[in-house]
């Protein structure tokens, strides 16, 4: 936090009212930093620890700059995931609600045409993913997407896993329809800012200016998460991870903890949601193989508190703020080590405390190290589940429960081989709209 107050730093009155009632009163770091910048028409690249209030740090500004002139398409927000996208809609809509504001969001899983009359009406902002917001710009007519000549706001929230080639032909589709540079402001926020973004500070490219004010705070040279986020290890035998999980889940620490469970595979995501359910624990699931209405009822289910426990793939390991979520768990140890910083990060955001497990097989042993050189701390045991006693009576049980989930399945056809395959591959590009 800073001594300085929103009003302070040059927002606009009935925002700073509309900061307030969400009880943000005080600027963070990353905010107080890049707010002056951004209002002064500078580009930005912003770089700041998970949970540390990033989205207003770019929404704030835009918005007052917005409300001296609300006409027509202002501002395009781009975000690798659906869900994220939907996140910040939701808090765009909140802190624009008294100045009647028009967003409009533009994600994969929605109806295509529903999605084109809504930019017609030229909103002021759109938040979408980059690949179906390229779609709308291939496939729609310039009563569509005309408007976006116009806009005076580029973000790119999540930058660095946008600037990867993953996305690269999207965004290039995205900008090309956006003005030049030098007729836009770009923002580019993220936890993780890796080398590519921070190139853009010194080398121009086609589609990015320098300089650009460039503000990092902690995520370079010192510990890159949070103070309150606690990161432990468990050292579990393959074989009975599962009893692990459920021995964790249920421990007096945790039983009652809202808790996300990070697995590498929609396969896995299946098999440990079943389990867990046969174990009657509150479970949901979030990966890129269940239909959108399902994904949004999962993630609400467990805003709510409705499900104590999610069990999600690297689609819910970016941007979403739950505040509730006390306990993340790496069940599988991500490859990238900026993973496992977005992944753990949602927990402890905003200044609380927050719990992260890693299971870890021999197999692992190799990417836990590279996770402690990047993040610059050394795990913990986690010493919460270590009575063998104890996971042996578990055993039994959960065995059960899971071989029950996995013939079920089967029964589903949901391990037919062709179709994990089409998993993994979806599974792969997950992030892409
Ligand atoms: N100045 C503030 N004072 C108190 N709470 C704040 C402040 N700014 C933001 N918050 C709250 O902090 C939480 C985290 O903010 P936000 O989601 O923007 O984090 P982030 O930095 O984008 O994290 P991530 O890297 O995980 O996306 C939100 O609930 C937000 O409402």
């Amino acid at each position: 936090m800073s001594d300085k107050s929103f009003k302070s730093l040059g927002l606009s009155k009935w925002l700073v009212e509309a900061l307030n009632a969400m009880r943000i009163s005080t600027p963070t770091a990353i905010q107080s930093n890049c707010i002056p910048a951004i209002l002064n028409g500078r580009d930005c690249i912003g770089g700041a620890k998970t949970g540390s209030g990033k989205t207003v740090a770019f929404a704030a500004p835009m918005l007052t700059k917005w409300s001296e002139d609300p006409s027509g398409m202002f501002g395009v927000i781009l975000t690798p995931t659906r869900e994220l996208a939907m996140q910040i809609a939701e808090q765009f809509t909140a802190l624009g609600a008294s100045m009647n504001i028009r967003i409009c969001l533009v994600v994969g899983g929605e109806s295509i045409v529903k999605q084109a009359l809504e930019l017609q009406k030229k909103p002021h902002f759109i938040i979408a993913t980059p690949g179906r917001l390229a779609h709308h710009i291939m496939a729609s007519g310039e009563d569509t997407v005309g408007g976006l000549i116009r806009t005076k706001f580029l973000v790119l929230d999540e930058a660095d896993i946008l600037l990867t080639s993953t996305f690269s032909k999207d965004l290039a589709v995205c900008i090309q329809k956006l003005p030049a540079k030098d007729k836009r402001q770009t923002l580019l926020f993220t936890a993780t800012i890796t080398d590519q973004v921070r190139a853009l500070q010194n080398a121009p490219t086609q589609e990015y200016k320098p300089p650009l004010y460039c503000y990092e705070v902690g995520t370079v040279d010192t510990v890159a998460i949070p103070s309150t986020l606690k990161v432990e290890y468990l050292l579990v035998p393959d074989y009975v991870k599962e009893a692990y999980l459920y021995q964790l889940l249920t421990c007096e620490t945790y039983k009652d903890s809202s808790a996300i469970v990070f697995v590498n595979r929609t396969a896995t995501a299946e098999v440990l949601r079943r389990t867990l359910r046969e174990l009657e624990i509150r479970v949901t699931s979030l990966h890129s193989q269940l239909p959108q209405q399902e994904r949004t009822n999962s993630l609400q289910r467990f805003r709510a508190n409705a499900a104590r426990v999610l069990i999600a793939t690297d689609v819910a390991a970016r941007g979403l703020d739950i505040p509730i979520v006390e306990l993340v768990i790496n069940y599988d140890i991500p490859q990238d080590p900026d993973t496992f910083i977005h992944r753990s990060g949602r927990t402890a955001r905003a200044g609380r405390k927050g719990d992260a497990i890693s299971f870890v097989t021999p197999r692992d042993i190799t990417r836990i190290q590279s996770i402690e050189e990047r993040i610059n701390k050394k795990m913990e045991k986690c010493d919460k589940v270590h009575d063998t006693a104890v996971i042996r009576k578990a055993l039994t049980k959960v065995t059960k429960a899971k071989r029950e989930s996995l013939m079920a399945m089967e029964k589903e056809n949901f391990g037919e081989k062709r179709r994990l395959q089409k998993q993994r591959n979806i599974d792969q590009k997950s992030f892409r709209n």
